[in-house]
């Protein structure tokens, strides 16, 4: 039977088949609707940029410079901005209000991470603390760390940390340009001592390298919507042959080496590895009673550790090296505090931390200058959720624009420039980033305290031993990379000892170093 359907000035002839379908086809579409503004209480969601057709805005999230880009939308979406396309949706926390209203007070919901199919199940990375879902293994992984990371027990590491700054100072006397290296050689240096304590060694050697390759391949596994395996899932299922196949296997290969080689190492060589309580050799050593599956669980959190650990901190000192080159009056007025309070005598120990203000000062705005990881790692909504008169779907990605506190506009500082004072203001100091550049909430960064403590002292014993400045007779090269650890590409520099005594100084400290 044919049925004859009035449409705006003509008619439409269907048969019962097309009227039944377009009948269900509207049933399904109200339905849908209504569920919608069910479980949506009727809020829209968070505005955003109109997107392109098919991929929509989510393409932004992997833009040059996306953490300032990003940044420049609350000017014209405010505190959060939704970012959609090919069924996902990323929300951009771009204040410290939003991110600790969201992530802080509603942890239950916001303590996930998004499902990775490149770094977690490609790359095999998935049972690692960073990626691990908030429940019961992670609270494991979360302990285990705690016993060598939290705030009194890191003290035990001061010495060592000492005992590495001015290592590194000795090597740049002796090769100051290779910089770069023996930064990241210093920052796995610490790492490896506190959680394997493995001392000086082909083998100590071996293992940071190895750490350098893969964090080539993971800086990029771990950001959002740098793969469109994470935004397409099914593309996992891809043949073998592909670039992406082929970049997650070389990952895995090196991820499984990284997390197993230093690992097996201690357990064949625990009396070698004994010089400080780190957390491989004790917990080994000694198995605490209420920890079942020691062996796993120390693998995996041992590997995460020293993965996110050793980038961050190498990033950060490689940031503090340029804009030290780029700012001589910042620089001299650190060196005449140090000279001031510590004399030259002898090279800053951790203890002298509370009495050097303005050096405090510099590591701060170095954090904030160039934060090592501008848009923090990503979480996911494990529940529907409200806020601010928007509705944010379960599983939608959840970035914190750590950039966008960092960068936030200020009349009396501008955010572009390195200025440490922004911190000494008495009326209206910056917000210190211990509080915003570790993360936030339950998965706020374990090793904030190692972190921040190698941080100063790298930086307080490069500022007592050298002087640094621009190359000579080339410009001073200011690029970032863009991955999920920012850190500066290859610039040159000058960095020339202070005087002959502070090369004795050095030399002397650095030979009573054991590690
Ligand atoms: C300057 C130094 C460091 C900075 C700026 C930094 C920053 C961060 C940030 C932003 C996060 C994400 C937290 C979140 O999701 O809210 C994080 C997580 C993490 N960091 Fe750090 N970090 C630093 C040093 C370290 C060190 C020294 C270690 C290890 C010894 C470490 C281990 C980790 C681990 C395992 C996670 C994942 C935590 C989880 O998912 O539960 N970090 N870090």
């Amino acid at each position: 039977m044919m049925h004859i359907i009035p449409f705006f000035a003509s008619t439409i002839v269907l048969s019962d088949l097309q009227l039944g379908s377009i009948i269900l086809l509207s049933i399904f579409l109200i339905l849908k609707r209504y569920r919608h503004t069910k479980v949506s209480r009727g809020l829209p969601y968070p505005p955003g940029p109109p997107g392109k057709p098919f991929v929509g805005s989510i393409s932004e999230i992997a833009q040059y410079e996306a953490p300032r880009a990003l940044a420049r939308y609350r000017e014209q979406y405010g505190d959060l901005v939704m970012l959609q396309g090919l069924g996902n949706k990323i929300l951009v926390l771009n204040s410290l209000q939003a991110i600790n209203d969201l992530l802080d007070q509603r942890g239950s919901i916001y303590s996930c991470r998004p499902n990775s199919v490149f770094g977690g199940e490609l790359m095999g990375m998935k049972d690692g603390t960073l990626y691990l879902q908030h429940g019961e293994e992670w609270h494991a992984h979360r302990k285990l760390a705690h016993t060598v990371l939290g705030p009194a027990y890191v003290k035990q590491f001061f010495e060592m940390q000492e005992g590495i700054a001015a290592t590194l100072a000795k090597s740049l006397i002796e090769n100051p340009v290779e910089f770069f290296p023996l930064v990241r050689m210093s920052a796995g240096r610490i790492i490896l001592g506190v959680l394997y304590g493995i001392p000086p060694s082909a083998a100590q050697t071996e293992y940071i390298l190895l750490g350098e390759r893969l964090m080539e391949v993971a800086a990029k596994a771990t950001a959002a919507g740098k793969y469109l395996c994470d935004l397409l899932p099914f593309l996992k299922y891809a043949p073998a042959c592909v670039p992406f196949q082929r970049e997650a296997q070389i990952g895995r290969d090196l991820f499984f080496d990284f997390m197993t080689k230093p690992f097996h190492y201690v357990k064949h060589n625990i009396t070698a590895c004994s010089t400080y309580p780190s957390l491989v050799p004790t917990m080994l050593s000694s198995p605490p009673e209420d920890v079942s599956d020691l062996e796993k669980r120390l693998l995996w959190t041992t590997g995460a550790l020293f993965a996110a650990g050793a980038e961050t901190t190498y990033a950060t000192v490689l940031s503090f090296i340029l804009a030290m080159a780029l700012n001589p009056e910042v620089q001299k007025k650190a060196q005449a505090e140090i000279e001031k309070v510590i004399g030259s005598r002898r090279l800053p120990a951790m203890h002298d931390r509370q009495g050097l203000p303005y050096v405090e000062a510099v590591v701060k705005e170095t954090m904030r200058w160039q934060p090592s990881a501008p848009l923090s790692v990503p979480r996911r909504s494990d529940a529907h959720d409200y806020y601010q008169g928007y509705f944010i779907p379960k599983d939608t990605v959840i970035v914190p624009n750590i950039w966008a506190i960092a960068y936030a506009p200020n009349a009396k500082y501008n955010p572009e420039a390195f200025i440490p004072e922004r911190f000494l203001d008495p009326e209206q100091p910056a917000v210190d980033p211990k509080l915003w550049a570790f993360g936030f909430g339950r998965r706020k960064c374990p090793g904030l305290y190692l972190g921040d403590n190698s941080v100063f002292i790298l930086i307080a014993t490069l500022l007592a031993a050298f002087d640094i400045s621009p190359p000579k007779d080339s410009e001073l090269v200011q690029e970032f990379t863009q991955h999920i650890v920012r850190f500066p590409k290859p610039y040159s520099c000058r960095i020339v000892p202070r005087s002959n005594a502070v090369v004795n100084l050095v030399e002397a400290r650095a030979a009573s170093s054991v590690m």
